[in-house]
């Protein structure tokens, strides 16, 4: 898993920074899809079919967009197509898939998930709009085995090796990036994206454990940016300042943000999409594992814990809490109860 996030980390950095207008187009839900999007999921899928034949793969793209037959859908898969082979084979042009081949391996990821089956889970560019503004963004892979989320490995290209200093309210971007790895009862560790083997050394991470208490020099949350669809800033202000919060929130694109909470960087993630909104497994599932493997606590906000066995969508009550501590946790819900 963490080979085939690596590889896709070399073929999103090189794209992010050549990303044009027209590599971009609108998903139904008025979200944005890039060609990296569609050229990181093909490379995915394409290094777990090679080790993994027989998991099934629930993935966020899929290539309809790209059959259409229009000069634009064709001039897009020509591009994921070139993207997908020069990050996967480089000169060999001896091995290079076909369109055909690379809208399969993009259409693999249509898995309906449940509770009866293992499939790997892809989100290829969560923060897609981090991704295009050049900020953050992470390549998310789970693993589910009987509804349950027992693998994931979040790479996050643009996250610096060093913890987010104390007084910003946004994070900087720095190559190589990092990785995070967890597994069901193994823990969490932690390495440079190029790390040649990141899961090879003694590199256990854990969330801030210090025990947090609101207030001055206290608790520090994160959320989404004010342009994204799940972000509820009116909600959340009123929540902070309910339980005494008066840090800044840490606005980060993306599951990036779990990454930041498993190793101690901010003790809180915050998140409230409008009722009309369902949430995606593949938005969440390697996030949860690897803030669970790091001792923080992830639930929705009435205190249930995700469940990933339903098919392609979470169904939540009111929001997402993720905090470092299980005491934490427990004063953020009581104050969101009594807010509602
Ligand atoms: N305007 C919008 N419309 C639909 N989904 C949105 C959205 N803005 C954010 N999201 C959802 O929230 C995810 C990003 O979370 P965050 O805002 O914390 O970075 C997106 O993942 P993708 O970028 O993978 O589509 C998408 O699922
Ligand atoms: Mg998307
Ligand atoms: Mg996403
Ligand atoms: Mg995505």
């Amino acid at each position: 898993m963490c080979e085939a996030v690596q590889l896709c980390a070399k073929l999103t950095s090189k794209t992010q920074k050549l990303l044009e207008t027209s590599d971009q187009v609108s998903k139904s839900d008025d979200s944005p899809v890039t060609v990296a999007d569609y050229a990181a999921q093909a490379v995915v899928s394409y290094v777990l079919e090679q080790k993994y034949p027989d998991v099934a793969l629930l993935a966020e793209e899929d290539a309809k967009a790209l059959r259409g037959g229009s000069k634009e859908a064709e001039g897009l898969l020509e591009k994921i197509t070139e993207i997908t082979n020069d990050c996967v084979f480089g000169d060999d042009v001896s091995e290079y898939l076909s369109r055909e081949e690379v809208a399969r391996l993009i259409d693999r990821g249509n898995h309906e998930g449940g509770s009866e089956s293992t499939f790997f889970v892809l989100d290829p560019i969560d923060g897609t709009k981090g991704f295009i503004n050049q900020r953050q963004y992470a390549i998310a892979l789970g693993l589910c085995e009987k509804g349950k989320v027992v693998g994931g490995v979040l790479g996050c290209p643009n996250m610096p090796m060093t913890k987010i200093p104390e007084d910003v309210d946004a994070l900087e971007t720095e190559k190589p990036g990092v990785i995070f790895a967890a597994y069901e009862n193994f823990g969490c560790k932690y390495a440079a994206m190029d790390a040649k083997e990141p899961l090879g050394k003694d590199s256990f991470i854990a969330t801030s454990d210090q025990f947090v208490k609101f207030g001055k020099d206290g608790a520090r949350y994160m959320e989404s940016w004010g342009d994204s669809i799940v972000a509820d800033h009116a909600f959340t202000n009123a929540l902070s300042e309910k339980v005494g919060i008066t840090r800044k929130a840490l606005r980060i694109d993306s599951q990036a943000k779990y990454g930041s909470l498993s190793r101690g960087d901010a003790h809180i993630y915050l998140r409230f999409p409008p009722k009309t909104y369902r949430e995606k497994v593949w938005d969440h599932a390697a996030g949860a594992i690897i803030v669970s493997e790091s001792g923080g606590v992830i639930s929705d906000a009435a205190g249930v814990p995700l469940e990933f066995g339903k098919g392609r969508f979470l169904d939540i009550n009111g929001g997402i809490v993720a905090s470092s501590t299980p005491e934490l946790h427990e004063q953020l819900l009581k104050a969101i109860a009594d807010l509602r």
